[in-house]
């Protein structure tokens, strides 16, 4: 066995989040694919099967009351929330995550609008609203395509700047700022910290898209002062194909939260069925319409997985797999086949690598038809990401030798 085989059965061994893996269901595949769609828990078919011949089959309208149909939105919400670093009653689980953009991002501009101040003097003497929208240049597309709307219909520009120019495009005219935590491309971690203050020193809000940090790192929504995020559950939290997206609202803002998207679910009173509408308080006020009961709940039962896991130990795992993946990738591929674009300094990577490679598209094909599978990304990446709920160093020392044989 080589140095790095010997080194990952070490590792392995060592691994106190190895027995996880048991808590999936896999195959002899190395799947490193789960920044796209994460791995099926094994816990999830039966609970599936319970829902609809029970819940469903036997129970039918009473599960909505009887089986918890009508709450799980907001009861999910409270089980993501300590993996993103939230207290409860500020998540709520529905829609995508397009449309929770959409919901968050109008929000923050008409927040921005009322908050005391938000007037600024034009420079003759008249008067301006804050009439521009910030967005992260580099973003997953759909998050843009959603800004660019959202600037229509709230009569504001819409501005792409990379998350580092970010501070220095911020002026009173800003009034909302989407930006991603980690890119989907290259795997860079944002500093939410720092580009929250920022944001919220300028007068606005910043909108985070957590769909490839959440249960991969630790992103402290409320330590951080952070007003609105959202995210997917597909990925890290293994919910699912199309599991339904989240929204968190801070507490502070709940109030003040005014939804473009409001919906029976969010009213007040949703069996007043009243013409008038009137928002719910709390987390429930970014609900929509009927939540999407059969994907809700095989979300519910996958969180299942994180029970007794820290998220602190999955970020430290996580580092540890893409070190390791950099390392076997420097040793085992010929030089100058393939560059990182995933940044060295641990304070900058999201727990995935990202190679650009000629070919990139062909070579990946090649890979996931030797049992190693990632994903490729127009037009040169080659997307590699690490769940440290079920990957684990033998599988990543195997991608990167299968990897090297590939491009030989
Ligand atoms: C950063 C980011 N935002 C949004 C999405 C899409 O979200 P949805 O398909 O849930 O609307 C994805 C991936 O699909 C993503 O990577
Ligand atoms: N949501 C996806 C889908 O419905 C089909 C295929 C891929 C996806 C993804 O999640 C892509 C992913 N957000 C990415 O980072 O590229």
């Amino acid at each position: 066995m080589s140095d790095l085989g010997t080194k990952a059965r070490e590792l392995d061994s060592a691994d106190e989040l190895a027995p996880l893996r048991d808590r999936f269901v896999l195959d002899g595949t190395v799947y490193l694919d789960g920044n796209s769609l994460g791995a099926l828990p094994a816990n999830v078919p039966d609970r599936i099967a319970d829902v609809v011949r029970r819940q469903w089959g036997e129970l039918r309208i009473r599960s909505w009351e009887e089986s918890g149909w009508w709450t799980a939105p907001e009861r999910i919400g409270d089980r993501i929330a300590p993996l993103v670093g939230a207290a409860p009653g500020q998540i709520v689980v529905g829609d995508s995550t397009s449309v929770n953009v959409f919901k968050a991002l109008v929000a923050a501009v008409r927040m921005a609008r009322t908050d005391g101040g938000a007037r600024t003097d034009d420079g003759t003497g008249g008067t301006r609203d804050r009439d521009e929208i910030l967005v992260d240049a580099t973003t997953f597309p759909t998050d843009g395509y959603i800004a660019r709307s959202a600037a229509r219909m709230t009569g504001c520009t819409l501005r792409p700047v990379t998350p580092a120019e970010v501070p220095g495009a911020l002026s009173a005219r800003t009034a909302a700022v989407l930006l991603n935590h980690v890119d989907y491309r290259t795997g860079r971690l944002h500093d939410l910290p720092s580009l929250t203050a920022a944001v919220h020193a300028a007068g606005a809000y910043a909108v985070w898209d957590l769909c490839h940090s959440a249960g991969a790192l630790p992103v402290g929504l409320d330590e951080h002062g952070v007003g609105l995020a959202v995210g997917c559950t597909y990925k890290y939290l293994n919910g699912g194909p199309g599991s339904p997206a989240y929204l968190y609202v801070r507490r502070e803002l709940q109030d003040r939260f005014d939804s473009p998207l409001p919906g029976w679910n969010s009213h007040a009173e949703p069996f007043g069925m009243r013409p008038d509408f009137e928002p719910a308080s709390g987390a429930r006020r970014g609900r929509v319409g009927t939540p999407d009961i059969l994907s809700m709940l095989a979300l519910e039962a996958a969180l299942e997985v994180w029970d007794g896991v820290p998220v602190e130990a999955v970020r430290a795992k996580s580092l540890a797999l893409t070190d390791f993946f950099l390392e076997c990738v420097v040793a085992y591929v010929p030089d100058g086949r393939v560059t990182s674009l995933t940044p060295v300094p641990h304070g900058e990577r999201g727990s995935q690598v990202a190679l650009r490679c000629a070919d990139a598209g062909e070579v990946m094909k090649r890979l996931i038809e030797r049992g190693v599978v990632g994903d490729f990304r127009h037009p040169d990446v080659l997307r590699f990401g690490f769940t440290p709920l079920y990957v684990g160093f033998a599988d990543v020392e195997r991608a990167a030798r299968v990897l090297a044989e590939v491009l030989r």
